[in-house]
């Protein structure tokens, strides 16, 4: 079976790069590209064929769509005449539903929609696959077996697709927002930037690991924190005057509400 990547910018990579780590050869997978010097890197890293989009939509048995969404429909137009019944097409483009790209392929193409994150190149990658129409319990498997190559899958309903996009699609980007803050602060108040960024890393992670591992509801582990009077207490009591929950849920309407706009191109 052979994979072809169409578009291996971030998010392409970040799965061509999961795919070879799960063991798939790069003898199975062929990527596309449009600009020469990204070509002769990723040839230069993966030892991967790159092709023209025709050729490796005639090649591809699965065909991966990895361009933006207003990249989209160009793509589409061009691949189209090369789509042949047997293909599985994977969209992990933001906001695009299935049922624009199966409109613009061959009558009863399956198209699986994904969206995958970019911890993926770590091998904890947070994917949630919805299934258009004309795909079978087998070509689902197949798809989220794509997936589960660099992290977790999850089937949802598309309807939920915006939602999913704005919490653990962009979701990373908000993390490392945090932690930029919180290195920020650390320099504020004297420590070497290295110092407050171990600092921070090991916090995170070890926070992380804690609501994984224990499965405990994070409002127990706060208050676990936050000593009567203490200096945690202070802290948040600074981030509610700021507003700061309000915040995140209004940021993650609003990448919800972008992610049902880009569904126009
Ligand atoms: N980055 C992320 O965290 C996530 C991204 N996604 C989705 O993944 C998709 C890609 O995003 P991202 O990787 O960040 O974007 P990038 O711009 O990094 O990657 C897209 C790549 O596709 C190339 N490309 C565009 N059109 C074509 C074409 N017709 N043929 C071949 N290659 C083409 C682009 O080339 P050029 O540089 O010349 O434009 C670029 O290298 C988007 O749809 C996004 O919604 C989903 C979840 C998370
Ligand atoms: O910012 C974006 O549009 C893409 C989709 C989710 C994460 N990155």
């Amino acid at each position: 079976m052979t994979i072809a990547i169409f578009g291996a910018g971030v998010m392409g990579e970040t799965l061509l790069s999961g795919l070879l780590r799960s063991g798939i050869s790069a003898d199975d997978v062929v990527i596309t590209e449009r600009r020469p010097e990204r070509v002769a890197e990723l040839e230069a890293r993966y030892a991967v064929r790159t092709l023209d989009n025709l050729q490796a939509a005639s090649a591809g048995d699965v065909l991966v769509l990895v361009v933006k969404p207003q990249d989209m429909v160009a793509l589409l137009e061009e691949i189209a005449p090369a789509v042949a019944p047997g293909n599985l097409v994977v969209s992990l483009a933001a906001g695009v539903p299935t049922d624009a790209i199966a409109a613009a392929l061959p009558e009863g193409t399956p198209v699986v929609r994904v969206m995958p994150n970019t911890p993926a190149l770590v091998d904890q990658g947070m994917a949630a696959l919805s299934r258009g129409a004309h795909v079978s319990d087998e070509q689902m498997e197949q798809a989220m077996a794509l997936l589960r190559s660099c992290g977790k899958a999850v089937e949802v309903p598309e309807g939920y697709q915006n939602a999913v996009t704005a919490i653990s699609g962009s979701g990373p980007a908000y993390v490392f927002y945090v932690v930029e803050a919180m290195i920020e602060a650390g320099v504020v108040l004297g420590l070497p930037r290295a110092t407050a960024t171990e600092l921070t890393v090991q916090t995170l992670y070890g926070a992380a690991t804690m609501i994984r591992e224990t499965g405990t509801h994070p409002t127990v582990l706060r208050e676990q924190v936050t000593s009567p009077g203490g200096t945690t207490a202070a802290a948040l009591r600074t981030l509610d005057d700021h507003k700061v929950r309000a915040a995140f849920v209004s940021a993650i309407e609003a990448a919800a509400h972008r992610s049902r706009e880009l569904a126009g191109g």
